[in-house]
């Protein structure tokens, strides 16, 4: 059975089973079971602390597990990533009390707060920056300036809110930009069946990333509305009742959904229809 560990607690562990669902996998229902098999899909998951997720990758006792990607780099464990699965996207920066601090230099002889110390060690020292002191905290980052347990703080920042209520600005380029992604140990082979669910994963990101467009379009202006929407291969062009007329279907990105209708629309394609792709393999 391939062995697969997933985050039990935090920001990470809906999603992840979210997504581990949605590519045709048994997730648990109670929070509190640990383990879980699937024996359809000849797998095993594992409900391991998020923090945890790379140290049993890395040992090689799980075939690969889900986990953010600065969370990986600062367990140290001997893994590598697999798959970026695009969900719980952050960056990890430098933050001190607003109008303080401007440059990553002036970290040199002061106290920094963080919960990823070895990411922090690591990039001070290559950067040639010795802090005084680098205090390892369990979260709640944000409070140890006011606290006065440091001076200076790295941590997860999203939108920010979480910075400003603290009173703190971030300076420095981004320590790293993270996001959940699926681990394996390093060097490993990959087993038919890790294949198997990177396969599906792929096929979870494509579904989310793309949708489905059809319209009704000129024959002679098909050329010009294909340029257009190009699809991955190509796409399906199909005669309509009405000689003159052709439909076309075709896969366009999620985000560009609007942008390319209007430029459709321009062209002279109409009954724009935009659909949302339950699943696909590429
Ligand atoms: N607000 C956020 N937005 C996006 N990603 C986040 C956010 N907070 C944490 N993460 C990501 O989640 C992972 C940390 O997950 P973890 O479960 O350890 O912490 P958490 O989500 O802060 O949970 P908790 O604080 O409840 O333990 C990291 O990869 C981190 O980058
Ligand atoms: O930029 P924002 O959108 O405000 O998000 C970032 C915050 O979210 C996470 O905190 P969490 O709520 O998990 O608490 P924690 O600090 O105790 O881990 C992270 O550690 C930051 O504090
Ligand atoms: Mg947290």
């Amino acid at each position: 059975m391939l062995r697969i560990a997933v985050p039990n607690k935090g920001s990470l562990s809906e999603p992840a089973s979210d997504m581990l669902r949605e590519a045709g996998y048994r997730q648990r229902r109670d929070s509190r079971e640990l383990v879980l098999a699937d024996p359809a899909n000849d797998v095993e998951f594992f409900f391991l602390r998020p923090r945890d997720v790379a140290v049993y990758v890395g040992a090689g006792t799980v075939d690969a597990g889900i986990t953010g990607r600065d969370l990986m780099l600062d367990s140290g464990a001997d893994a590598e990533e697999h798959l970026p699965l695009g969900f719980a996207r952050s960056t990890f920066r430098f933050a001190a009390p607003v109008g303080e601090i401007t440059d990553i230099a002036q970290i040199e002889g002061r106290s920094i707060a963080t919960s990823y110390s070895v990411l922090v060690h690591d990039y001070l020292l290559a950067q040639g920056i010795t802090p005084k002191s680098i205090v390892r905290l369990d979260g709640a980052v944000e409070s140890s300036v006011k606290l006065g347990v440091a001076e200076v703080i790295a941590d997860v920042v999203e939108t920010g809110t979480t910075l400003r209520a603290a009173g703190l600005e971030i300076f420095g380029d981004p320590i790293l930009k993270s996001e959940a992604v699926l681990i394996r140990r390093r060097g490993s082979d990959v087993p038919a069946k890790l294949d198997q669910l990177t396969r599906r994963l792929q096929g979870v990101l494509t579904a989310h990333e793309y949708v489905l467009m059809d319209y009704d379009v000129p024959v002679h202006l098909v050329d010009a509305a294909v340029a257009i929407t190009p699809g991955l291969e190509s796409p399906t062009v199909s005669p309509l009742h009405d000689r003159d007329w052709a439909a076309v279907r075709a896969m366009v990105r999620r985000d560009q959904t609007n942008e390319v209708m209007d430029t459709l629309y321009e062209v002279g394609a109409r009954a724009i229809l935009v659909t949302s792709i339950h699943a696909c393999r590429l």
